[in-house]
């Protein structure tokens, strides 16, 4: 019934107006999935290589799409993925371009849950799964490699951990952007927005924090239920030449340990993701002895959605949380397992969007299927947008 009869690629353009891979899916018995590829700027350097599309797409056609059409089954994920890793033969998917593996793997996700005419969290992670719902960590304020002349610090992020549903956690999320509006306006500070729609003011990091305290205080207020935030501080952009570097402020990185474990007490923070280079699990271990019990450090381009990286992590007791992003990686089945084994030890994982993005859901799905306590997919802005909403609806029952 599963059985792949199709995969078509294709160019669409994602929300920074670049293109990217697009792949269809279709099965024997008229099973259909489309999915593509989200793109980052603030890559990790361990991530699996995206190449240009052209390129991934001629080579996909080449190499993978053999191996699929008449040979695997889009019900069996495994089957599929093990296809994409045979075809393309490297470890980081150097051949076929993660960007079309990723596609390919979620298309062919998508194609078996139609087969079997049930929801894609459902195929994904069964009939117990649709129940528990992730916190949306919404990007307010930021900077870093998605906005010129902003904070140093990249995302500053509202965490409704009190909203007693889904629904409620992403509107409130979308007050706090609002809200953060108003607090610049009143203060006469204009403000652009960066790639993921946060708004990218020409502030220094202190009074982003100011804005963001005030913000999320007003709308927990308001609302009537606890909003935090937190941070995506994307350490390995801030590092150069063994400093951290806030414009012309350096520090050590003893004195950043120092910084961010002041800033979870100063501001309570519920998150605080890759505090400092992807390298530096000694790092990451020392802050999270410090501060692992108050709040949530989690390895981004630490870990890069790779089990070997995030077991060294759970080793050497490097984090409590790893952010999990497909792409970063190249298959679903990879990233499940990247989840399966940060379940094993008690890491929370955050299923991430990218900063190019499409309209593309899966994400929501993923999420939902694999009981992930947080999903960090922006606040506003249609690509974005398109996945919260998606959540929405899966609480709904409504997909
Ligand atoms: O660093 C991150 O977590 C992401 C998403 O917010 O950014 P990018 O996709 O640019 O790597
Ligand atoms: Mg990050």
């Amino acid at each position: 019934m599963t059985l792949i009869t199709s995969v078509r690629l294709r160019r669409i353009l994602d929300s920074r107006g670049n293109p990217t891979v697009e792949a269809d899916v279709l099965t024997e018995s008229g099973g259909f999935g489309r999915a593509a590829a989200p793109s980052g700027a603030s890559t990790g350097e361990y991530e699996a290589i995206e190449l240009p599309p052209n390129e991934a797409i001629s080579a996909a056609r080449k190499h993978a799409v053999p191996r699929l059409v008449g040979e695997v089954h889009a019900g069996n994920q495994r089957e599929v993925d093990g296809a994409l890793r045979a075809a393309d033969g490297t470890d980081s998917f150097s051949e076929i371009g993660a960007n079309s593996a990723v596609a390919i793997s979620m298309a062919a996700a998508k194609a078996g849950a139609d087969v079997l005419g049930a929801p894609l969290y459902q195929h994904l992670g069964g009939t117990f799964r649709g129940d528990n719902f992730p916190i949306p960590l919404g990007n307010v304020v930021g900077g870093g490699e998605h906005a010129k002349d902003a904070t140093h610090i990249q995302e500053f992020l509202a965490a409704p951990v009190g909203a007693p549903s889904v629904a409620e956690a992403v509107f409130a999320n979308a007050e706090v952007h609002a809200k953060a509006a108003d607090i610049l306006d009143d203060r006469g500070i204009s403000a652009a927005k960066g790639d993921e729609g946060a708004w990218a003011p020409a502030v220094d990091d202190a009074e982003a924090f100011d804005i963001m305290a005030e913000a999320v205080d007003a709308v927990a207020d308001d609302r009537g239920f606890e909003i935090k935030f937190g941070l995506d501080m994307a350490g390995a952009e801030l590092f150069e030449d063994g400093e951290y570097h806030y414009g012309d402020e350096t520090k050590s990185t003893d004195e950043q340990i120092d910084y961010v474990a002041g800033l979870v007490d100063d501001y309570d923070l519920a998150y605080v993701e890759d505090p400092l280079d992807e390298d530096d699990y000694e790092g990451f271990a020392e802050l999270t002895d410090r501060v692992g019990d108050k709040t949530l450090i989690c390895g981004d381009d630490l870990f890069v959605t790779n089990v070997e990286r995030l077991q060294e992590g759970i080793d050497t007791d490097a984090a409590n949380s790893i952010l999990i992003k497909p792409n970063q990686i190249g298959t679903l089945t990879d990233a499940f397992d990247a989840i399966e084994l940060a379940t094993e030890h008690g890491y929370d994982s955050v299923i991430s969007h990218r900063s190019g993005e499409t309209e593309d859901t899966t994400i929501a799905h993923l999420a939902v299927a694999t009981d992930a306590p947080f999903i960090k997919t922006g606040t506003v802005q249609g690509e974005r947008t398109a996945k919260l909403n998606e959540l929405i609806r899966i609480a709904e029952d409504a997909v």
